[in-house]
């Protein structure tokens, strides 16, 4: 095997690098992170690997530990050890409710995060948005996805409700997700070098989807499902599976069963904390406050009641968060009150 030979198989699974490790180090991507170590791919071969020492110290930030999608570099060893991640690309990540106020990794390195909803029971706006949220800020290009375009004729419908819900140039597509030719034009976020992750609930399709892209190397998952108490469960996967297409698409349970915290960021109703700066009040509850920019915007239909309450909901869910880990950090800390998470201490003045 060639320097050559070893580094066109890394850029096969997304790196962009043209040199490798000059001390015998090995280079490998992560694509699992378990309790008990990390799984690592690099280009060929699956295999695990635990972190050096100092990723283990306490002080060290938890942003700086080896995650999913990341370039690391590898000295033999039983196990081999992680002792370097490379430079990261793009970061997916969102708020996490831990033990500290901080932001958690989902994933590194991703160029498209494909976001599968079906256009059955599954629809649901909302949930897309909340999708969308996650790639706010990382570097990655979300796309939307409509899985189960044959169940259904009104598709149009549905597209041109999203189209215009969904911040301009969001690239959504509908799609029949057994239909080979049909998915052909997903190719376009999945060249060679790229990488990308498919997230989306349970039963959108995203097995399905992976199959068809993957054309006779069908993944192995259906047949291998057990019962947990958390309802269908994958016990074998393969974590990262190269395309013909020549991407990659990252594939493990953490991505599979990425949940949404509530914690994600609200960017994506930045025209409503605009509109919300207008109101006369600057504490308006948007409620029957006289001169509430918001109520004025519903009421002409500038702002359609259904967006008003998605981002109510949004709004309400992250501050429960936020309520529970203050008050977990105030019992940590012996009671004493800490300051307000979210910042959003208001004055109940009259604007001037
Ligand atoms: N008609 C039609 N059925 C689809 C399409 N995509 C998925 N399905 C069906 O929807 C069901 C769920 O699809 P899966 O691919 O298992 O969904 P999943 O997202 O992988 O679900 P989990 O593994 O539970 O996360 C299966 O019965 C699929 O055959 C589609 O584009 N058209
Ligand atoms: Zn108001």
């Amino acid at each position: 095997m060639t320097e050559a030979d070893i580094i066109e198989r890394l850029r096969r699974i997304g790196w962009r690098g043209d040199t490798l490790p000059a001390d015998g180090r090995r280079l490998a991507r992560v694509v699992a992170q378990h309790r008990a170590g990390y799984e690592l791919h690099d280009g060929e071969t699956l295999f695990g690997a635990q972190p050096a020492g100092h990723y283990l110290k306490r002080t060290m930030d938890p942003a700086e530990r080896p995650a999913v999608g990341d370039f690391v570099e590898v000295e033999a060893g039983k196990p081999p050890h992680i002792v370097t991640v490379h430079p990261r690309r793009t970061v997916l990540s969102r708020a996490a409710a831990g033990e500290r106020y901080e932001r958690q990794i989902i994933a590194t390195n991703i160029d498209y995060v494909l976001v599968l909803t079906g256009l059955d029971g599954d629809f649901n706006p909302a949930r897309i948005e909340r999708y969308l949220s996650l790639t706010e800020g990382s570097g990655a290009q979300p796309v939307v996805l409509l899985s189960k375009l044959d169940t259904r004729d009104d598709a149009d419908e549905l597209l041109a409700v999203l189209r215009a819900r969904l911040p301009e140039g969001t690239p959504i597509h509908a799609i029949n997700g057994k239909d080979p030719a049909n998915v052909a034009l997903l190719a376009r976020y999945l060249r060679p070098g790229d990488s990308a992750v498919l997230v989306g609930s349970s039963g959108a399709g995203k097995s399905t989807l992976t199959n068809t892209l993957l054309g006779s190397e069908k993944m192995a998952t259906k047949a291998v499902r057990s019962h947990d108490s958390r309802g269908r469960h994958t016990t074998t996967y393969r974590a990262l599976l190269q395309l013909p297409s020549g991407g990659c698409l990252i594939d493990t349970p953490g991505m599979r069963e990425l949940k949404l915290t509530g914690e994600e960021n609200l960017d994506l109703f930045a025209d409503i904390d605009a509109l919300a700066e207008q109101c006369r009040f600057a504490d308006c509850g948007h409620g029957s406050e006289p001169g509430c920019a918001v109520q004025a915007a519903l009421d002409s239909g500038d702002l359609s009641a259904e967006r008003w309450r998605n981002y109510l909901k949004l709004r309400d869910e992250r501050e429960e968060q936020a309520a529970t880990l203050e008050a977990r950090l105030r019992r940590q800390r012996g009671g004493r009150p800490v300051g307000r998470l979210h910042g959003s201490h208001r004055d109940t003045r009259e604007r001037e």
